[in-house]
């Protein structure tokens, strides 16, 4: 039986990088066109196609791309016979028995959708071979989807005006797809979706799985600095986030990057998840949270102002962009802690803590414990 799913409103997290690429799609959509959203493994590409399709207001049909699939997978098949059977005794001495046995016709999704005007999601379309795909093609163009030859019924179906498709795929370099053919992409309007912003991430992270804001930005922060350092860039960091996140509040583990339990629960997700070797995938990862850590302390205050280095002097080779910035503000507050450096200067935590390492490395701040102080200038390296 085919299940037709109905809009189901809610669970949707809408920010503004996000909204810019709904509005485009939804656009593209009323205009009569499919709509196909590109990208890596993570980046919320089904969940966009869902609540697109939710906006749309038609029922919804949801296909996975499968390498096994064949072309009835998607128009429908041949299924089961009625038989029809006349016995015809009118005349007592004659008997005549028409025998009619009829094979009936299941229509699959595609067919269901183009024949009611329904909305099409068809996930990760290139884990299909191409050519399975192919009946696509005049149901997007000509508007009329070509089923098998038959006596009994229509080999076309025409498409229903309200009829939309939205496909999603993962990029050709994964495991396991197909090359998308010209000739479907031709009749597609392609959006890249890319890994969602860091803002986008925290508010996923604090409006699905209900963590405060902070603990959310500690989490994106250290994904999106353990990927970078380890380039663990196939796929995006948020399924990830969503797993510790949720791992975390369900077992009331602190989001404190010395806490053994958080620690353990990052290395699980983590680890496996890039393809550097296990013990330096482990040393990248507690170095990352020792930085956290440090930094979490609230820093001193300053005794005096200290004339501002240039920003390249402050700054380096240029790796740590926020340094300069950083340095002028504990100098004019006399002493912050990290969150009020984040906070005054709109930076994530791993932006505060990379400047603060870099004036460190420079002689420029000094480490003391578990507190961090501007060295005077004279006595500055
Ligand atoms: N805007 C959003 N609102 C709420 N949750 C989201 C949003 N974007 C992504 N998510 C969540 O992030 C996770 C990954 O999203 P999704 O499955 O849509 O990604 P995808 O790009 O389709 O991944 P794949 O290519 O592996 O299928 C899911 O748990 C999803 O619920």
């Amino acid at each position: 039986m085919t299940t037709v799913l109905q809009a189901r409103p809610g669970g949707f997290v809408s920010t503004p990088a996000v909204e810019r690429i709904a509005t485009r799609a939804l656009r593209y959509l009323q205009s009569g066109f499919s709509v196909h959203l590109r990208g890596p493994a993570g980046t919320g590409k089904t969940t966009l196609a869902m609540h697109l399709a939710d906006l749309l207001s038609r029922p919804i049909m949801l296909i996975f791309g499968d390498d096994e699939f064949t072309t009835s997978d998607l128009i429908g098949n041949q299924s089961g016979y009625t038989r029809k059977k006349v016995v015809d005794n009118y005349i007592h001495s004659v008997v005549k028995v028409e025998d009619e046995l009829r094979q009936n016709w299941v229509d699959s999704r595609l067919t269901l959708a183009c024949r009611e005007g329904f909305t099409l999601v068809y996930d990760e379309f290139n884990r299909s071979r191409p050519e399975v795909n192919n009946v696509l093609l005049s149901a997007l163009e000509e508007k009329l989807l070509a089923l098998p030859p038959s006596s009994n019924r229509m080999e076309y179906v025409r498409v229903h005006p309200k009829f939309r498709a939205i496909f999603t795929s993962n990029p050709e370099e994964y495991c396991g797809v197909h090359d998308t053919q010209d000739a479907l992409m031709d009749r597609l309007i392609t959006i890249n979706v890319p890994e969602p912003d860091e803002l986008t991430q925290q508010e996923i992270l604090v409006q699905k799985i209900g963590i405060n804001r902070s603990d959310a930005q500690v989490i994106v922060a250290l994904v999106k600095a353990f990927r970078a350092r380890t380039e663990a860039d196939l796929a995006s960091g948020l399924r990830s986030c969503l797993m510790i996140a949720k791992i975390c509040q369900g077992h009331e583990i602190p989001v404190a990057p010395e806490h053994p339990d958080f620690r353990d629960t990052c290395g699980d997700i983590l680890f496996s998840r890039t393809r550097r070797p296990l013990p330096e995938a482990t040393a990248v990862l507690w170095e990352i949270m020792n930085g956290l850590f440090l930094a979490e302390e609230p820093l001193p205050p300053t005794a005096a102002m200290v004339e501002l280095p240039t920003r390249d002097v402050l700054s380096g080779n240029g790796a740590t962009a926020f340094v300069s910035e950083v340095y002028t503000y504990l100098c004019q507050s006399g002493g912050a802690s990290l969150a009020e450096i984040e906070q005054r200067l709109q930076i994530n935590r791993l932006q505060a803590v990379e400047a603060l390492r870099s004036l460190v490395a420079q002689g420029i701040l000094m480490r003391s414990g578990d507190l961090i102080a501007v060295v005077p200038k004279d006595n500055q390296l």
